[in-house]
């Protein structure tokens, strides 16, 4: 296959020739073979799928919130090629047995997955860490979505194994007894989007995640591991983490929402870590454009309408994000907000980096086909109706993206936003191709 004209994130424009599934040449003036497809990019923007780094897809055991096959469908449709998935599933990723069975679901994706490792009291790492980790994490230093909070010390038994075992750890630094308890009383009821949102920001506080980022990354500079801390939401959580020498990673709603969106969204803007004010979301914003965040991912934590329409204390946490990222991200870049390399590089660079994933990420001779297809000019309203995930609502309603066109896995069309308008690279009448994703640890 032959992309002609592309416009790279960089600036050049380049053609690309695909030899099965890895990218074969990167140059100018390529002329097709005979029999070879040919795909005009003309003034489209070509970038590396992205690979997103934190996504809960909830199978085995909540396959009414989400599947594999929905999720990765939403995957493909948001160009993002790889994704990254989080123990806290049921039975939760904490054996070598309860990883085999995350394994024999995650056989339904249709692009590339990692599958993370996670830490209970009743864990077994020797099992654990006999599979093919991607990482392990997120380790929960407070309780989120599943319950899997654990303590220090374990914590610093599994991050110790985790460096002997060379595996980057993941965390979800929040420090549970800082938490504002008395923000409870507060609540006069409300269900949905009626629900005093504001009071979950109050109750998480700021500061208990700071506090804990520096405790976590100083258990990783005692260990020698490499610490990855999980979307943080705070500039100064940002810095604890920088300044721990840990990795760092910010989903889009901390990215693009803030405490002043919870009127309209209530309980579906509860999340861990929360939704912080405008003043820290601009400079979180700052610090995801200046370089100093190493990553964005999605952090896709979706739960249905029904779940939802619960009290404040009682709705779970957690929004979907795996299809609105890139756009999002992009629509930033049209705006100027954002340089072009600057999202390439949180989305797939960087992440690529970071978990030690050494043919993706870039678009150069002998990486993976993993690619996406946009035209940079073309934002579209973001529609929770219109997104492939299972729960069907997104925080980010009525907001613009940028959207694919076109997105391959490994040398495949997996997503063709207008099907049979290209001689049908995809297999069926919503775009989507039948591609077989791949463990990418195996
Ligand atoms: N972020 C969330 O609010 N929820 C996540 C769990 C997590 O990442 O903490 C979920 O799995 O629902
Ligand atoms: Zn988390
Ligand atoms: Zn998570």
């Amino acid at each position: 296959m032959l992309i002609t004209n592309a416009d790279l994130a960089d600036g050049r424009t380049v053609d690309v020739r695909i030899s099965g599934e890895r990218i074969e040449t990167v140059d100018d003036g390529l002329d097709p073979d005979p029999d070879e497809t040919v795909i005009d990019a003309t003034d489209k923007l070509l970038l590396p799928g992205a690979i997103d780094a934190h996504v809960h897809f909830r199978e085995p055991g909540y396959s009414h919130k989400e599947t594999w096959d929905t999720a990765t469908k939403s995957a493909a449709a948001g160009g993002v090629t790889t994704v990254v998935d989080m123990p806290n599933t049921d039975p939760p990723t904490t054996s070598g047995a309860n990883f085999d069975a995350k394994a024999d679901y995650a056989e339904a994706a249709r692009v590339n997955y990692g599958i993370n490792g996670g830490v209970t009291g009743d864990w077994d790492p020797d099992s654990l860490f006999d599979q093919p980790l991607c990482a392990l994490g997120e380790v929960f230093l407070a309780d989120s979505t599943g319950d899997m909070g654990v303590a220090l010390d374990l914590f610093h038994d599994a991050v110790g194994r985790a460096a002997d075992n060379d595996v980057t750890v993941t965390v979800h630094a929040e420090d549970e007894t800082l938490f504002d308890e008395s923000t409870r009383e507060a609540d006069a009821g409300g269900v949905g989007r009626e629900a005093n949102a504001e009071l979950w920001s109050a109750y998480r506080s700021a500061d208990a995640e700071s506090a804990m980022i520096e405790q976590a990354t100083e258990v990783g500079r005692e260990t020698g591991a490499a610490i990855h801390i999980a979307h943080t939401s705070t500039p100064e959580g940002i810095d604890a983490a920088v300044a721990g020498g840990a990795t760092c990673e910010v989903c889009p709603h901390h990215l693009y929402l803030s405490t002043d969106d919870l009127d309209e969204l209530g309980t579906y803007g509860r999340m861990n870590p929360p939704l912080r004010s405008e003043e820290r979301r601009r400079k979180v914003f700052e610090r995801v454009a200046d370089g100093t965040v190493d990553i964005v991912a999605t952090d896709h934590a979706p739960h249905t309408r029904e779940e939802k329409e619960a009290g404040l204390w009682e709705a779970p946490s957690g929004v979907p994000g795996v299809e609105t990222m890139l756009p999002l991200l992009l629509e930033s870049a049209r705006q100027g907000e954002l340089g072009y390399e600057r999202v390439r590089d949180l989305v797939s660079r960087n992440p690529a980096e970071v978990f030690d994933l050494d043919s993706k990420g870039r678009i150069e001779s002998g990486y993976d086909a993993d690619l996406t297809l946009v035209d940079p000019e073309d934002p579209r309203e973001i529609r929770g109706e219109d997104t492939h995930t299972k729960c069907d609502w997104t925080p980010f309603e009525g907001r613009l993206g940028v959207f694919p066109e076109l997105t391959m896995v490994r040398g495949e069309v997996v997503y063709d936003r207008t099907p049979g308008s290209s001689d049908g690279r995809s297999d069926d009448s919503e775009g989507f191709g039948d591609v077989d994703g791949q463990n990418v640890r195996c």
